[in-house]
């Protein structure tokens, strides 16, 4: 995905404690953990570098206190960044005077929490308009838009319930709509779905993913469940202790995880089901006969079967149709069972 940087963020640091632009100067803004520990200084996010390409699904990940959402609020300036650069569609947000800054939060970026965070006494309709009305935005035109937005994420025929007869995936589908209803071309979503149980979260991960396949945001996507940023992400920024450890995408952080605490989060994960044939494939077409193609795009978990079946290598092709390699039973098992290098 070679798209270009919608938002770049270089040299992140957000400290709290005392005199924390001080400390940092003094430290030739790079201080290290044990001379911040005797300092009582805090690193929520130490010097962070991420650049968000446009229409990419971008998640940060990483536990409880890792710096996650002070990060993330650092990107929005809802939270004043100790040093660093912050660009967004190439405009500096730092020196961004407030009142413009107000004015891009609302018109270009939509940010939808963990909690909902409804008006509990406005109806569906109304809260999905809402943030239409704070923009001034004709009634007519607002309700017009947020009716649409309803439909979207699947409330309609439900407009006029209040939040508390809705259900709790229901009333983050209501979090969706407002978030979405301005239109922003950058989209915050911080644990949007954390407070949801188990199958419900599915179902939301799956509505989002059919949401994006036609929206095509810019999304920044905060999770501390290591499951989820794999199945959404296009690409992944690890955090531990307020820093980066790892930027990759699913499958590198799978291959090639940058450090042993990235690789004990990917240990339980079927790597069959994140490796794509592309990745585990020979290079060069099959020489000999082979039994069919395979689009390289395709999972390893999706494919085994019938790959298995046969005793002839796949030939693997492109979006285009080109071959780009072979695939056959001898490498899959490799995969499955964690023999080869892949
Ligand atoms: N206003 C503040 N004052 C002092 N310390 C803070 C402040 N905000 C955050 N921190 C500290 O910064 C660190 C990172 O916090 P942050 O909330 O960004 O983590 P997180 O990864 O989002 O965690 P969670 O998943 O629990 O929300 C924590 O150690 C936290 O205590």
């Amino acid at each position: 995905m070679e798209n270009s940087v919608k938002l770049d963020c270089r040299g992140v640091w957000k400290l709290y404690g005392p005199n924390p632009t001080a400390f940092l100067n003094k430290h030739g803004g790079n201080p290290d953990q044990d001379t911040m520990n005797k300092a009582q200084i805090i690193g929520a996010v130490r010097d962070a570098n991420v650049q968000i390409h446009e229409g990419e699904i971008f998640v940060i990940m990483g536990l409880s206190g890792s710096g996650k959402s002070t990060l993330v609020r650092c990107l929005s300036r809802l939270v004043e960044p100790t040093a660093g650069h912050v660009e967004f569609e190439g405009r500096d947000l730092l020196s961004m005077p407030e009142a413009e800054l107000i004015d891009v939060r609302r018109k270009k970026m939509g940010m939808v929490f963990q909690h909902f965070a409804l008006l509990p006494h406005l109806t569906v309709l109304q809260n999905a308009a809402f943030p239409l009305d704070v923009q001034g935005v004709d009634r007519k035109t607002r309700e017009a838009r947020a009716h649409e937005m309803v439909e979207l994420v699947g409330l309609k025929g439900r407009e006029n319930y209040f939040p508390r007869q809705l259900s709790g995936g229901q009333q983050q589908r209501v979090g969706i709509a407002r978030s979405l209803v301005a239109e922003p071309d950058l989209w915050f979503l911080d644990e949007p779905f954390s407070a949801l149980d188990p199958l419900i979260r599915r179902e939301m991960q799956d509505e989002f993913m059919r949401l994006q396949s036609m929206l095509r945001k810019t999304i920044i996507f905060i999770t501390h469940d290591f499951d989820e940023a794999i199945r959404l992400a296009d690409r992944i920024a690890v955090m531990k202790d307020g820093a980066i450890v790892q930027t990759a995408t699913p499958e590198e952080l799978i291959l090639n995880p940058a450090t042993d605490y990235v690789e004990e989060f990917t240990r339980h994960i079927p790597r069959a089901k994140v490796l794509r044939l592309a990745t585990v494939m020979s290079p060069g077409a099959p020489e000999g006969n082979y039994a069919g193609d395979l689009q390289g795009g395709l999972s390893v978990a999706d494919t085994v079967d019938q790959i298995e079946a046969e005793s002839r290598p796949f030939r693997v092709i492109n979006k285009n149709g080109e071959a780009i390699g072979t695939i056959d039973a001898r490498t899959v098992i490799d995969v499955l069972i964690g023999r080869s290098g892949k």
